[in-house]
């Protein structure tokens, strides 16, 4: 269990993070979220014992990392943000020195170097050395040392950043994984990574919290959430869908001939669109439920009241 209480952080007069407080227990696997110097990676670095907080609480399994930084260390694996140091090293040389940092017995050092190779898809640059890997290679070189030692907490800053879509899906399925009974904390920027593989999202703006909750309530605060979208196959009199029972809104895109149909909040209008479509006829190629847009919650929770970006 992850527990932080009144976190603060601050660097000169800038106030990065400001009084988070926020628990996670083992099966959570947390999506953190938020704009552009947001502080994700500041809060990160200060659960990992990297960076002490200004102010604030921050408790592992009950035990301070201020008093237990080496402790609880042990317990964590962390990929920060950009690409391993050492980059003179080959992948298997770097490896190899994390299992000694990690005083993981050598018999098991081995075994291990193995199993994260494979799960992370290093083995054909083993003996290449960091510096001349691809962005998507050094990003997984990362993660095989955050995951070498088997820990109970993962914290990765971007894990699928700078990866390709067959690489971002390899590395999602291998975060779910390795989740079971775990604690993982991912920071993202994209709000489907969540959807994907987060049970939890956390969203922070200047530095304060805005959200927690599930993705699922997450895209329940979305207008579209329950929405219905129609394809019309040409241009026809639409007026009659605002008139079915528990539709509030409507909107037309003239340009892709998609009709978005909104309903009252709480109400599921599929059936009733669908039938109205049926009787009056209406030439519609294409029907689907929205589940709601996590672009536009992710706006409107990170934005002040005048649309400035927090
Ligand atoms: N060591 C430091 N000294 C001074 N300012 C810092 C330091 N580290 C971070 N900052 C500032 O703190 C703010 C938050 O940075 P942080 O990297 O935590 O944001 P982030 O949410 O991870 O952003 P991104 O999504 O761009 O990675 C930024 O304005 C950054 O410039």
């Amino acid at each position: 269990m992850i527990s932080v209480s009144n976190l603060k952080r601050d660097f000169g007069k800038q106030v990065v993070v400001d009084d988070l407080s926020f628990e996670v227990k083992p099966g959570d696997v947390v999506g953190f979220l938020g704009p552009n110097g947001a502080g994700k990676s500041t809060t990160m670095k200060m659960l990992t014992g990297f960076l002490t907080p200004s102010s604030g609480a921050i408790k592992i399994a009950g035990q301070d990392i201020k008093t237990h930084t080496k402790a609880i260390q042990q317990k964590i694996g962390y990929l920060p943000e950009g690409a391993p140091a050492y980059g003179d090293m080959t992948v298997y040389q770097f490896l190899k020195f994390i299992t000694q940092v990690r005083k993981i017995p050598k018999a098991r050092a081995q075994q291990r170097i193995a199993y994260v190779s494979e799960q992370v898809a290093l083995n054909e640059v083993m003996d290449t050395s960091i510096d001349t890997l691809s962005k998507g290679f050094k990003r997984r070189v990362g993660l095989a040392q955050a995951i070498i030692h088997d820990p109970d907490i993962l914290i990765l800053d971007e894990p699928t950043d700078g990866l390709d879509p067959n690489q971002k899906h390899q590395v999602r399925k291998l975060i779910k994984n390795l989740s079971k009974d775990k604690i993982v904390i991912i920071s993202t920027h994209i709000l489907e990574e969540v959807t994907a593989v987060c049970n939890r999202a956390i969203i922070i703006a200047q530095g304060k919290l805005k959200f927690d909750g599930t993705p699922e309530e997450l895209q329940k605060r979305s207008a579209y959430h329950n929405a219905v979208t129609i394809k019309l196959s040409y241009l026809s009199d639409i007026s009659g869908l605002l008139e079915i029972d528990g539709v509030i809104d409507i909107k037309h895109n003239k340009e892709t001939q998609r009709v978005t149909i909104f309903p009252e909040p709480g109400k599921t209008i599929l059936s009733q669109v669908s039938a109205h479509v049926q009787e009056v006829k209406l030439p519609v190629d294409m029907i689907f439920p929205e589940q709601g847009r996590l672009d536009d919650v992710f706006r409107e929770i990170t934005q002040t009241s005048q649309g400035e970006v927090l």
